[in-house]
């Protein structure tokens, strides 16, 4: 089984971006996970990020917020998203990478959750309200599963914390692309080649850049920044809204473009 740096490195060598759509499980309900997941895969993404509904998101923007509360409605817990990704894990064939907050995991005990994780088939795990002082116990809990804890690294962090996240980052390193929480922008700061270049010299794993980015247009320029993008409100009120297209042509984009520094 795949895991998230071999992932990208695939897309890499194929002369493609990594591309990871973030959905939030169980917006529509759960009977919603599979397809979606299965419709990702067809479309060639890298990765998927699972995210699970909370009732504080406070690093999530109004669309994601909105998926939130839909899915919270339907009755979605961390649990059954496991449990369903589990019936089904043999025909998931990229890796899934699990976005929490600290509480829900802390609920159902670290332990077990690393356990159900690897039975769910995911190989990485994003947890925002876990700042990098106090991430060494998620990592040490989850990679004897062979689970990765991916970091984030702000625009506004300096150069020897941004050292520090890239050596500490798991899989890849996410680079937050905007300031604030998430959700469509429509430009972005002008001073970001500068601040991706030090990111690269520093991580000796894949960047990845994520916040704001929600056309064919941002995926192509920030996709050339790093190793690839992640998509999270766009796809999600696309996915709600049942716009297929508007998914494939966001992910479309990601294919073919080569790194700045091969141009
Ligand atoms: O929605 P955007 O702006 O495309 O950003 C990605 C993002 O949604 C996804 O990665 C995500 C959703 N919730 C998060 C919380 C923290 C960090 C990242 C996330």
């Amino acid at each position: 089984m795949t895991t998230l740096k071999q992932a990208i490195e695939q897309a890499k060598a194929t002369g493609n971006k990594a591309f990871i759509p973030y959905m939030m499980a169980g917006d529509g309900g759960l009977e919603t996970i599979k397809p979606t997941i299965l419709t990702f895969q067809q479309l060639g993404v890298t990765a998927i990020e699972v995210g699970i509904p909370f009732t504080d998101p406070v690093a999530d923007g109004p669309a994601i917020e909105r998926a939130g509360e839909r899915a919270l409605a339907a009755g979605v817990t961390l649990r059954k998203v496991l449990q369903t990704l589990a019936s089904f894990r043999e025909e998931i064939t990229v890796p899934l990478v699990v976005m929490t907050y600290f509480n829900p995991v802390l609920a159902y005990g670290l332990e077990t959750f690393a356990k159900d994780c690897v039975a769910a088939g995911v190989k990485g795990l994003i947890v925002p309200d876990v700042p990098l002082e106090e991430s060494a116990l998620l990592r040490e809990t989850l990679n004897p599963h062979r689970i990765d804890v991916i970091q984030l690294v702000s625009l506004t962090s300096p150069p020897d914390r941004i050292a520090r996240i890239a050596a500490a980052s798991q899989g890849f390193v996410y680079a937050v692309t905007v300031n604030g929480i998430t959700g469509a922008r429509s430009h972005f700061a002008n001073n970001l080649e500068h601040h991706f270049a030090g990111l690269r010299q520093a991580s000796p794993i894949p960047v990845l850049a994520g916040f704001g980015i929600s056309t064919p247009e941002h995926v192509k320029k920030m996709g050339a920044l790093g190793d690839g993008v992640i998509v999270g409100s766009a796809i999600v009120t696309a996915l709600h809204e049942g716009d297929i297209a508007t998914v494939e042509a966001l992910i479309a984009a990601s294919k073919g473009i080569l790194a700045k520094s091969t141009l």
